[in-house]
């Protein structure tokens, strides 16, 4: 398999479409914000992103279209057995995301007496731009009994505590929480939903289920390379999004810096991985005049652009008057969650449209799977979201149903295993 696709293969032109684009694009990086490319070239086909390297794939990686996501609680309490796993998933992962099958024996290939090391489904597949990406929550550091199971809860990051609650959420603790988190994401779900299957399967007896989230399109963009998508309101969804080339932001606000907390410096060069199940009451949406949804957004539905004018990625102007106040509303989504209003955060969003299945209302169990990476939850989530509960106008129209907190080791060297300075 080639690695092809990937940010640092582009060229420049395809990046940045042109000189004067170029340009643009140099001076939006001097005033701390990326501005469009003139236009958004789309990166050929993946063939496969490595799992090793400074950085774990899957968070500044192009988004893929698919997702599954999986939170598992550690069933053992011993330590031998969690490093094994966790070497076990790291050389299943590396191979899967190489196209290859998740044991070296294969689906087929192996005796008929034994249960394959591969359960077959992606056999014949493309790795189709696979990425999988480990997290680890504070149970694994103390359990739910306060007790310490794997010797390591003097190295729990600081910031890896219980989220609070905020309005509008009616949290289900079983789509909620749990030990350890894997995101698979891929071009193809048959290859998304092969990599957590196997992985479960190779987990069996150490780790269990807790809960898990299939999303079928991005919502966001995570690299200049990319056209930004929709979400199931119709809008735009990512434009001003942390990307991948704007290495001064992600240092600032994504990877965790290596004097952030002398107690887990295992984290330095990682990242918080925050998830939340926000149910959209899309039928009530869908009632709501044109206007009226591009207010409450703060951007035009068609173009994405800023209520206050330009194009998709011209910034909002909020001192903008309008004939009744600001032209762009003071509740407006875009408002309230802008750096300008947040302390100049910023956040890497790379979540998933979903639809799982129907309501006991006759309405879709419809929504967006927020997965967002950032430095610090207690800078860079928690006064966002306090935010948004204080003052958005989305919020009507959201219920958070599920939640998690994870802290995401840096990347694995060849020849190591995911996490493996947390046991060292
Ligand atoms: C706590 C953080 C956020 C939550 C939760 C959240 C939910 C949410 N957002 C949309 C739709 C859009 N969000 C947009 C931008 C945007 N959203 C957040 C944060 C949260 N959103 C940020 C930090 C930003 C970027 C702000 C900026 O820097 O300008 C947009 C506009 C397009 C874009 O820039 O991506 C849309 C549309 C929904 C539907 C939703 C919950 C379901
Ligand atoms: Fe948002």
């Amino acid at each position: 398999m080639t690695a092809a696709g990937g940010p640092a293969r582009l060229s420049r032109r395809g990046l940045l479409g042109g000189g004067a684009a170029a340009a643009g694009v140099a001076g939006a990086f001097a005033a701390g914000r990326l501005t469009a490319p003139e236009t958004t070239p789309v990166a050929g086909p993946v063939a496969s992103y490595p799992f090793h390297g400074e950085r774990q794939a899957g968070i500044v990686t192009p988004a893929q279209d698919r997702l599954h996501f999986v939170a598992l609680d550690v069933t053992t309490d011993d330590r031998d057995e969690l490093v094994a796993l966790l070497k076990a998933w790291t050389e299943a992962a590396a191979r899967m995301t190489n196209g290859e099958s998740a044991g070296p024996v294969g689906a087929v290939d192996g005796p008929g007496n034994v249960p394959p090391d591969d359960t077959g489904e992606a056999l014949d597949l493309p790795p189709s731009g696979l990425t999988i990406t480990f997290g680890f929550g504070q149970g694994l550091f103390v359990d739910a009994d306060g007790k310490d199971r794997f010797g390591i809860a003097d190295r729990r990051p600081e910031a890896l505590e219980q989220l609070p609650r905020f309005s509008a959420d009616v949290l289900d603790p079983a789509r909620s929480d749990g030990d350890i988190c894997i995101q698979a994401c891929a071009d193809d779900p048959q290859v998304a939903v092969h990599a957590i299957r196997n992985l479960v399967r190779i987990g069996f007896g150490t780790t269990a289920v807790r809960w898990s989230q299939l999303g079928f399109g991005r919502t966001s963009t995570t690299s200049t390379s990319q056209s930004t998508p929709r979400n199931l309101f119709g809008f735009k969804d990512g434009t001003a999004n942390i990307k991948a080339e704007e290495t001064a932001a992600l240092d600032e606000h994504v990877w965790v810096g290596a004097e952030d907390d002398p107690r887990a410096g295992w984290l330095a060069g990682g990242s918080y991985l925050v998830t939340r199940r926000i149910n959209m009451t899309i039928e009530v949406w869908d009632r709501q005049p044109l206007e009226s949804q591009e207010q409450f957004v703060g951007r035009t539905k068609g173009s994405g652009a800023p209520l206050s004018g330009g194009e998709e990625f011209t910034e909002p102007d909020f001192a903008m008057s309008g004939s009744n106040g600001p032209i762009i509303p003071t509740d407006a989504h875009v408002r309230v969650v802008h750096p300008d209003a947040n302390d100049g955060v910023r956040i890497l969003r790379r979540g998933y449209n979903f639809v799982d299945g129907s309501n006991d209302v006759g309405g879709l169990d419809a929504g967006l799977f927020f997965i967002a990476y950032l430095r610090d939850p207690r800078t860079h989530f928690i006064p966002l979201q306090r935010a948004m509960s204080r003052n958005d106008a989305l919020m009507e129209y959201l219920r958070f149903t599920g939640q998690a907190l994870f802290a995401v080791p840096p990347g694995v060297a060849e020849g190591e295993y995911v996490g493996q300075a947390l046991f060292a």
